[in-house]
Formats: structure tokens, sequence, C-alpha cells
């Protein structure tokens, strides 16, 4: 809602991710003008229709349904009252997104990112191959950007995975960090323990780098918007690439809520097309579970 959503998407319609984009907000007159003032610019764009929705009709036959819509946490707020609160708003989301696009894919944006998935798959009654959240996609984009400057090295070559819930509890898979398949830990191996080089320092500054941009610019907007543009561009091409994003995780780790996690998943038309089951360490797989409890211990209250 209001500036920071639709500035997410600018990156899909540089990218060419989509040819036809509709875009719904309570905010009617700031979404028409969003649309106008894009249209203006369709010399310069290869995005062949773009238009404001009047209602949820026009968005009908959607493949994917992208949701970033959500009331923003109040000062001193706590997690589960703003979660009540997207609850409601999504009792009105997605039941009219589901309506008119029965066979779509849900992607949710929307914080607290793993619950709010959770909560659109339960009121969408979709399988849960076809909803899934941005997870820790945004993580895992910052932890190679972080690891690429300390090596030096464009963060493509730099491989890695954050797993589990998005934002502060989030798991690096440092088992996994790798350039050339040369394992980081290998180079040296002390980095889990001594961490000579500030290696551990670099998950702590993902985390750190969410409220630095918040104090800075006030929200985010590029980052998660070109990394949800690179998670739809994977879907709508059917690329089959692997992304870090929230998918239902039950009976895997060693999970039995009906929680939504990230993992690395395929991603293609049909969704999520298939789920990597990486090795993990003891303390990672525990801290995946402990976040599954702590996910399912506010779920279990909802009123859906
Ligand atoms: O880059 C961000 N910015 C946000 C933000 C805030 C206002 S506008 C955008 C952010 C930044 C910092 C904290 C935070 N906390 C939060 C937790 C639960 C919510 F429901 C909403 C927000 N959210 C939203 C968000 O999830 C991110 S990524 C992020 C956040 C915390 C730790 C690590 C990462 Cl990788």
């Amino acid at each position: 809602h209001g500036k920071v959503s639709h500035n997410y998407f600018l990156s899909f319609f540089f990218k060419n991710i989509a040819d036809d984009v509709t875009l719904i907000d309570v905010m009617e007159e700031k979404v028409k003008g969003e649309v106008m003032d894009l249209q203006h610019g369709s010399l310069f764009l290869k995005t062949s229709k773009i238009t404001a929705a009047k209602d949820y009709s026009d968005t009908a036959n959607s493949r994917l349904c992208i949701i970033t819509a959500g009331v923003r946490q109040k000062e001193g707020e706590s997690r589960l009252n703003l979660v009540q609160r997207n609850v409601e708003v999504f009792k009105n989301i997605i039941p009219n997104l589901t309506k008119y696009s029965p066979n779509s894919i849900l992607l949710v944006v929307s914080n607290p990112v793993d619950i709010l998935t959770y909560v659109a798959w339960k009121l969408s009654g979709f399988p849960s191959h076809r909803v899934l959240g941005s997870g820790t996609n945004l993580d895992s984009a910052r932890f190679r950007f972080l690891m690429g400057e300390k090596l030096k090295i464009n963060s493509t070559s730099v491989h890695g995975y954050i797993i589990g819930e998005h934002g502060d509890s989030s798991v690096p898979v440092w088992s996994g960090a790798n350039v050339a398949g040369v394992n980081l830990q290998s180079i040296n191996p002390e980095m889990e323990q001594q961490d000579p080089d500030g290696w551990k320092e670099i998950h702590k500054k993902v985390v750190d780098s969410a409220y630095e941009v918040i104090k800075l610019k006030g929200y985010t907007s590029w980052a998660i918007g070109l990394s949800v543009s690179s998670l739809t561009q994977s879907i709508l091409k059917n690329l089959r690439t692997v992304n870090p994003v929230s998918t239902l995780v039950k009976d895997m780790h060693g999970i039995t809520e009906n929680v939504f996690l990230s993992l690395p998943c395929i991603l293609g038309s049909p969704g999520v097309c298939g789920v990597l089951r990486q090795p993990l360490q003891q303390r990672e797989s525990e801290q995946l579970r402990k976040s599954a409890a702590t996910l399912w211990s506010i779920q279990k209250d909802l009123k859906l």
C-alpha cells in the first residue's frame, strides 16, 4: 500500500518480466495515477498492457498473483497483533483473487511473510505448490552481495543459501557457501569457530543492513522488488531456477506442523516444482524446528 508497494515493481517493467500487468490497491486514485504514469513511459518499456484494476474482476485469469498489501507495524505493536490485522486484510484479498483466478499461483511478499503465506494457503484452498512466499530470497541476495564484496567476486558467482524464517531468525547454511564449487569453509575452516575473517559477521550484517536501510530511507523497495521480479521471471518463463522461498515444509527436517519456511525450491510454471533436501548440521535443523514451533504457536490461534 502507498508508495512502497508500487516502487517494488518498477524493476518488473525494466526487466520485461511480464507482458500484461494489472495493479490493484485500496488507494484507487493512487494506483490509477501510478498506472497512467507508467503508461506514459510505454514508448520506453516492453510491457504491452498495464492496467489499474477497478475491481477484482479486472484481475481475472491471472497466471500469478503477487500480494504486497499489508498494514504497517505500529510503534511497539506485537507481531501477533500485526499478523491478526494482516489476516483481516488477506481475508479480503485472497478469496477475491482466487475467485477470478482459480488456477493462479500466489506469491506473498507481505510481512511477516512466512505466516502470511500460510494464511494465503489456508484462505485460498490452493494446493501447496501454488502458494509461496518471497521468504529468505532477499536475505540470501544480501548474503551473496556481502560475501561477494568480501571476496571481490561478483555475487552471481558466490553461491550461498539462507533458509528458514525470513528476517531476524534466518539460518545461513555455511556448508553450502561456495565459489565454483570451492566451499568457503574449506578456504578457512575456522569460519564457524574462531571466525578470523568475520564470516559469522556476514549473516549478522544481512540482518543489520535491513534495519540500516529502514533507518536511512524509511523503507526498502529496490532489493525486494528486484528479488521478487527474479522469482516471477522463473515462474512465468518456466525457467526452473532454484531459489530460497517460503514453502510448506511439513515432514521436512523433522518438522511436523503445517508451516511455511524457506528452503531451496525449483520454480517453474506449475509454481514450486520441487524442494531441495540439503544435508543440514544438527544446529541448523534445530533452528528450523524452533522457527516452525514459533510460527505454529502464532498460526494455531489465528481466526481464518
Ligand atoms: O529489508 C527489510 N525491510 C523491512 C521493512 C520494514 C518497513 S518497510 C520494510 C524490515 C526491516 C527491518 C525489520 C523488519 N521487521 C519486520 C518484522 C515483521 C513485520 F511484520 C514487519 C517488519 N522489517 C521488511 C523486511 O522483512 C526486510 S528484510 C529483513 C528484515 C529483518 C532482518 C533481515 C531481513 Cl533480510
